[in-house]
C-alpha cells in the first residue's frame, strides 16, 4: 500500500484559534487539491504556545477541533493526523492528538507524554498516560507530539510492537533545528520506520519556530523536507518498505533485551 502524504506546516495566530480553524480550512482546502491519503497538522493549532490564557481558550474536551476536522475529513475524503489541541477536561488541560479517517471518525486521541518543560508546559498541562497507537487503513502507526522524539524508549515501545509510520507533530523552536532534523532522522533508522514530522512555521512572542517539516523512509532517507516559511510538503510512502528494510537487517529480532537493564 502507497499513501500520499501531506504536511501542512502552518504558521499559527497566537491564542486566537478563528483565525487558526479558518487558516487551517484553507491550507487543507489547498492540499486536497492533490488527492492525499493522509494530512497531518501541527502541535497546538489552534492556540498556539498560548499557555497562561488556557481557562479561555483551550477547547472543552476538544469538540469544537473534533468537529471541525470531522467535517474536513468527510469533505476531503483524506485521513487527518490533526496534529494537538489544547483539551480541557475535568483532570485538566491536555497537549491531545486527535486522529480522523476519511469517513469522519474519530480514531485515537494521545495525550503527549513527556512535558516540555523549556516551554513551560509542566506549569499549564497534564501529562498523558496513554500509548500512541492507531491503525489507518489497516496500517499500524503511531502519534507522538514534539518533545516526545527525544525519548527513543518511547518510540521503540511502539516499534516493537509492529507500528510502522511515525507521526510527529510539533512546535520546534529554530534554535534546535539540528536537533530536530537528526533526532527525526534517527527515529526512522533505528526503528526502520516512515517518519513524518510536521513542525510550524512562523513565530511566538517567544520562539521562532523551525518549519522543516520532514518526511522520512525506513532507511533514513529524507524523501521530502520543507523550508522555514508556511507551506504544504507533500511525499509518497510505500509501506512494503518498512518489511523490506527489517528483513534485510533483522534489528528487532536482534535485540538482546535481557540485557537492556
Ligand atoms: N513543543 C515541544 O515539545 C518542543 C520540544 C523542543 O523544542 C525540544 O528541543 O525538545
Amino acid at each position: 500500500m502507497n499513501w500520499k502524504i501531506a504536511c501542512i506546516q502552518m504558521d499559527i495566530s497566537f491564542g486566537n484559534p478563528e483565525v487558526n480553524y479558518k487558516n487551517a480550512k484553507a491550507m487543507l482546502s489547498r492540499a486536497a487539491e492533490d488527492s492525499p491519503d493522509v494530512v497531518i497538522l501541527p502541535e497546538l493549532w489552534t492556540t498556539g504556545y498560548d499557555l497562561t490564557r488556557l481557562d479561555e481558550i483551550a477547547d472543552e474536551n476538544a469538540q469544537e477541533t473534533l468537529s471541525f476536522l470531522k467535517k474536513c475529513a468527510k469533505q476531503f475524503k483524506f485521513h487527518i493526523i490533526g496534529g494537538s489541541v489544547a483539551s480541557k477536561t475535568d483532570e485538566g488541560v491536555f497537549n491531545t492528538l486527535l486522529v480522523i479517517d476519511k469517513n469522519g471518525e474519530e480514531i485515537k486521541q494521545y495525550d503527549k507524554l513527556h512535558l516540555f518543560k523549556l516551554m513551560d508546559e509542566h506549569h499549564f498541562l497534564q501529562p498523558g498516560n496513554k500509548d500512541g497507537f492507531f491503525s489507518l487503513d489497516d496500517q499500524l502507526c503511531a502519534g507522538f507530539i514534539c518533545y516526545d522524539i527525544r525519548f527513543p524508549e518511547w518510540i521503540r515501545t511502539h516499534t516493537s510492537k509492529g507500528a510502522k509510520v511515525i507521526f510527529v507533530t510539533a512546535e520546534w523552536p529554530k534554535p534546535r533545528l539540528a536537533h530536530w532534523r537528526s533526532l527525526l532522522i534517527s527515529r526512522a533508522i533505528e526503528n526502520q520506520a516512515y517518519v513524518v514530522g510536521v513542525n510550524r512555521s512562523g513565530s511566538d512572542p517567544k520562539n521562532e519556530f523551525a518549519g522543516h517539516s520532514m518526511i522520512i523512509d525506513p532507511w533514513g532517507e529524507v524523501l521530502a523536507e520543507a523550508g522555514d516559511q508556511e507551506q504544504i510538503l507533500q511525499g509518497e510512502i510505500e509501506l512494503k518498505k518498512v518489511d523490506e528494510v527489517r528483513k534485510l537487517i533483522p534489528v528487532f529480532q536482534d535485540r538482546r533485551t535481557e540485557f537492556y537493564k
